[in-house]
Formats: structure tokens, C-alpha cells, sequence
């Protein structure tokens, strides 16, 4: 039988707290172990009923898991991610736009033996987008659509004066490719960094984002036009409820994503 692997989760928001708390009610092959958090206080409150409450680590910490998810603000990211990688280990990050400038970790990843993996989170699609990639790809666009308060407090609007809340029929807010889009809405379009690196990388992946009042889900249609087949598929995601910039399933796609890496019979590449 294969080994029971621990788990760490940096951040006990909307992802990191649904990830604890279907991990706690039983994955199989999985197990809790430590969680990190802003608020200690607050993570130990949090996890008080569960079934076998983790250890509650500062982030450098967790690592002393087999696999540690990533599920904090961007700006938490390197210290997470560094510990992680230089302890050999697996490294799920939700923060995935902020692995964009850091591609440094992949190369120290190569060297300790930790392996990087990117789940696909709040979008769809990405096995095909993989497959396609492994032959010629002419081009991978994304179109995202929130209504305006999930683009609340980007950067980019900042710099460019851009007031969402005072927007009342839907406006193009961003065009670009994802490595821009990932630096200006760096809590917004993490689906974007994960396309990039399915695809064609984040130069030549190209982005759209919608502030749409006429919208309730967040909304995200991907278009790859390739030697091998053309595709475009949209997901539509339910904001949760702590945080409105993060859909609903993502939580769920990295139980998805995790169960992966220790079933016996694993659906899609
Ligand atoms: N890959 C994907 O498809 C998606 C990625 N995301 C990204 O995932 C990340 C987490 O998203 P949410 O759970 O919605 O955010 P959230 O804001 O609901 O939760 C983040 C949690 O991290 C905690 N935190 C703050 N600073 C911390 C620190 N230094 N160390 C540890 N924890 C800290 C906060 O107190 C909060 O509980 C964000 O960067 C978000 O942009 C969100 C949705 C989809
Ligand atoms: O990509 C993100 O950061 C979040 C997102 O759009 C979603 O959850 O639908």
C-alpha cells in the first residue's frame, strides 16, 4: 500500500480552510499536519472542532510535510514556496501568478528534488491545453468576466485610475499578455499564470479581464487554436463567500489535484 503522505496549508482562507476541512473529514492517503496562518489565534479557533486538529506552524514549518499548499495572499508566496523547495518536497501554490517572476524555483527544484505543481484551480481545461502543447500552438487567449467587486484593490486599476465600483455595463479593464496580467491582478487572474504554463508560457498567452456588472460568476473562457485540435471551453465559478475574488471550486480542484498524487486510478493526464 503507498505511503500516507502529510500535508501543510499556508492560509486558512477560502481555499486554505475548505482544503483543512475536507482533508480533516478523510482523504484517503492524505493527512493534515500543519496549517500556517496570519492570525494564529484565529487558525487555532478555526481548527478547534476538527477530528484531528493539525499543528499550527509558522509558514517556513510547514515544510516538514510531504506536501505543502500554498493558499496565502501573493505576498507570502516566496517565503512559503522557498521553504518548501529547498526542502525537497511537493509544492502546490494557489498564488500561481506569482511564480510567474519567480521561475528561479523551478531551476531550485531541479537541484533538491521538489517537484512544483500547479492544480488547476478556478479553471478548466488544462489537460487539453498540456496536450495540445505538445505539439505546434498557434495561440491561447483567456477571457476573464467578474462582476466588478472581484477585481476590487488590483494594482493596475490603481495605476490607471480605474474605479470598478462606478462601472455599470461591462468594460474591458485589462488586455495583455499573463505575465502582465499576473503583476497587475496579482489576486485575480491566477487562472491565467496556470494557462501559461499548461501552454505557450506567459509572453505569448494572451488576457482579457472584464469588470461585467451583468455577470454573478466569475467567469472564464479559454481559446487555443493548435495544429492538433481547436478548443474553447468556459467556466463559470461561484464566488465564495470569504473571499469574492476566488470561485468556489478551487478548493475543490486541489482535493482533485492532491488525491492525484496518491490514487491508484488517476482520470486525465
Ligand atoms: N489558482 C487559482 O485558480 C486560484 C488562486 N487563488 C489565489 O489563492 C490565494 C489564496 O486565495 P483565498 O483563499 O481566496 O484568499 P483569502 O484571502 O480568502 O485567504 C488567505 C488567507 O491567508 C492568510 N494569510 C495572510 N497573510 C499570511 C501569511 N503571511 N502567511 C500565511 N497566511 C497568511 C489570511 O489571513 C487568509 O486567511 C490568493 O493568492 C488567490 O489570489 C484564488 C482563486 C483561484
Ligand atoms: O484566478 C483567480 O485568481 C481566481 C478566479 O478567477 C476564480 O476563482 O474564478
Amino acid at each position: 500500500m503507498a505511503k500516507e503522505l502529510t500535508v501543510g496549508i499556508a492560509g486558512l482562507g477560502a481555499i486554505g480552510l475548505h482544503l483543512a476541512r475536507q482533508l480533516d473529514a478523510g482523504v484517503q492517503g492524505l493527512r493534515l499536519a500543519a496549517v500556517s496562518a496570519r492570525d494564529l489565534k484565529k487558525a487555532q479557533a478555526n481548527i478547534a472542532g476538527f477530528k484531528a486538529p493539525p499543528m499550527v506552524v509558522p509558514n517556513a514549518e510547514l515544510a516538514a510535510c510531504d506536501i505543502v499548499v500554498e493558499a496565502a495572499p501573493a505576498a507570502a508566496f516566496e517565503e512559503i514556496a522557498s521553504a518548501a523547495i529547498e526542502a525537497g518536497k511537493i509544492f502546490v501554490p494557489s498564488s500561481v501568478g506569482a511564480l510567474l517572476p519567480r521561475m528561479h524555483l523551478v531551476e531550485r527544484a531541479k537541484q533538491t528534488g521538489a517537484r512544483i505543481i500547479v492544480p488547476t484551480g478556478a479553471l478548466l481545461g488544462l489537460d487539453a491545453v498540456r496536450a495540445a502543447a505538445e505539439g505546434a500552438v498557434e495561440s491561447v487567449t483567456i477571457e476573464t468576466r467578474k462582476p466588478p467587486r472581484g477585481l476590487e484593490g488590483a494594482p493596475y486599476l490603481k495605476q490607471h485610475n480605474i474605479d470598478v465600483g462606478a462601472i455599470t455595463t461591462a468594460t474591458r479593464v485589462f488586455k495583455g499578455n499573463a505575465f502582465d496580467a499576473a503583476q497587475g491582478f496579482p489576486a485575480n487572474v491566477n487562472v491565467a499564470a496556470a494557462l501559461a504554463l499548461a501552454g505557450i508560457g506567459p509572453e505569448r498567452t494572451m488576457v482579457e479581464i472584464w469588470a461585467d456588472p451583468g455577470v454573478t460568476r466569475n467567469t472564464h473562457t479559454i481559446r487555443v487554436e493548435a495544429a492538433a485540435a481547436r478548443l474553447t471551453m468556459t467556466i463559470e465559478n461561484v464566488p465564495s463567500e470569504e473571499n469574492p475574488r476566488t470561485g468556489k471550486i478551487t478548493p475543490l480542484s486541489i482535493v482533485a489535484c492532491l488525491r492525484g498524487l496518491t490514487s491508484t486510478l488517476k482520470v486525465g493526464s
